[in-house]
């Protein structure tokens, strides 16, 4: 005969009745994620490129919240706990770029089975990615029109694009440090697209000749060109799966596809950290 359910219990040391408790599925509202998946097509790969993105689109939430937060604490010269998110993020960003091995494995002729059911839709359109670039400091208006259709979506857009970006805070520290800080970037319309500027690239070459004394604001730097260089591997490695799955031709979302993708790797975020480079 079977043993008594408690005594199993004791014996294992679980619970198994949890009908008054929340639930691990309760918490984590696993019944809304997990029955979010639905294929357009009846196509086995189509599972892959859902999941793929979904889990992107989940991470680049956790880096929003980070690095909003990072800026808040910047803004109170609270430098430790933003390093750490700062930090948080280029891990984040180390583990997203292993989605391109998974997505490799799906081939030209498997992806182009269910290409067409796609239609227009585009990660061109991932509005969190927008938000990703304002929060960094790349503002470009014309993707805002993207997003006219929904007008609270769209809103809050305008709202991350109107906002002092990560950049832009770390800049208000060289000042606060005493660099003599060029006063139309501390009062600046936030969203106008940034433009490098000599006063800052000054202050930067200042503090990376004398660590010591900048160390916080040696650290802020190091934090930033992480965060760039992880983006651009993210880029990188996105061109290169798009090309070895649909080669050369036009993106879903309207653009050249591939040569698109190649473009973007030139758009920088932090100029002045790389220009520095070059002169130290
Ligand atoms: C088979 C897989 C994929 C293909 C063929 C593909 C293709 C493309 C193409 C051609 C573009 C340019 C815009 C267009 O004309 O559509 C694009 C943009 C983009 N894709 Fe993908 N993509 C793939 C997977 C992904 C994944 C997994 C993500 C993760 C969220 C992603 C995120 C993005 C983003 C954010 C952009 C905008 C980039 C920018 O404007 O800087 N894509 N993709
Ligand atoms: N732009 C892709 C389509 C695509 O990848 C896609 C379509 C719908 C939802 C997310 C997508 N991923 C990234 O661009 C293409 O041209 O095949």
């Amino acid at each position: 005969m079977s043993k008594h359910l408690s005594e199993m219990e004791k014996e294992q040391g679980v619970h198994t009745d949890f009908k008054n408790n929340m639930t691990y599925g309760d918490y984590l509202q696993l019944d809304k994620i997990l029955s979010s998946q639905h294929r357009l097509s009846d196509h086995h790969d189509e599972m892959l490129f859902i999941t793929i993105h979904q889990v992107s689109e989940l991470w680049m939430k956790l880096i929003l919240h980070e690095i909003r937060a990072a800026i808040d604490h910047i803004e109170q010269d609270e430098l430790d706990p933003a390093f750490k998110m700062l930090a948080r993020v280029s891990k984040i960003q180390s583990q997203i770029i292993y989605a391109w091995d998974v997505l490799s494995t799906l081939t030209p002729s498997e992806y182009m089975e269910f290409r067409d059911k796609l239609g227009q839709a585009s990660g061109f359109q991932s509005y969190q990615y927008r938000m990703i670039e304002f929060s960094l400091g790349y503002k470009s208006d014309y993707i805002l029109k993207i997003y006219e259709k929904d007008p609270k979506l769209l809103k809050e857009l305008k709202e991350a694009y109107k906002a002092p970006s990560l950049y832009d805070t770390a800049i208000k520290q060289l000042a606060k440090a005493g660099f003599d800080i060029n006063p139309e970037l501390l009062h600046r319309d936030y969203s106008k697209p940034y433009q490098s500027d000599p006063s800052v690239e000054e202050a930067w070459l200042a503090v990376y000749k004398d660590v010591e004394t900048y160390w916080n604001l040696y650290q802020l730097a190091e934090k930033l060109i992480d965060i760039e260089d992880w983006i651009q591997q993210w880029r990188f490695r996105h061109m290169k799966t798009v090309e070895r799955i649909i080669g050369h031709k036009m993106g879903t979302g309207g653009s050249s596809g591939v040569g698109y993708l190649k473009k973007v790797l030139d758009h920088c975020f932090f100029p002045e950290l790389w220009n520095i480079r070059t002169k130290l």
